[in-house]
């Protein structure tokens, strides 16, 4: 059983350390800084890493910096329009970063 599940388009980056957070909303806000969590694909919820939960922090859609994007391996104009088709009309979103810790 997974606890979070990421799109499979982003499974590379994420074992590759290229992305180290994720922008969720409400429904995803519960997380705690040190849990651990089994992360698999949306897809087929197929299990490909474990990673620990660094940080949770509020943030809006509107100030979301270049900085969060680096994070995120993309720019900020793809970051904008990825959050707007997976949460249509979401403002109050939730930045968890993490690390891998097992492959
Ligand atoms: C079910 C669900 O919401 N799954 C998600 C949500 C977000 N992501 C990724 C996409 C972007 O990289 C960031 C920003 O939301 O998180 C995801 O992979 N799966």
């Amino acid at each position: 059983m997974n606890d979070i599940t990421f799109f499979q388009r982003f499974e590379s980056d994420i074992l590759a350390g290229r992305k180290t957070i994720t922008i969720r909303d409400e429904s995803e806000a519960h997380f705690e800084p040190g849990q651990i969590l089994r992360v698999g694909r949306y897809e087929d919820d197929g299990y490909f890493c474990t990673i620990k939960v660094l940080s949770v922090t509020p943030t809006l859609l509107s100030v979301l910096t270049d900085e969060h994007a680096r994070q995120e391996n993309m720019t900020l104009e793809v970051l904008r329009d990825v959050i707007n088709d997976i949460y249509p009309g979401v403002t109050q979103l939730y930045v968890i970063a993490f690390e891998v810790v097992s492959a």
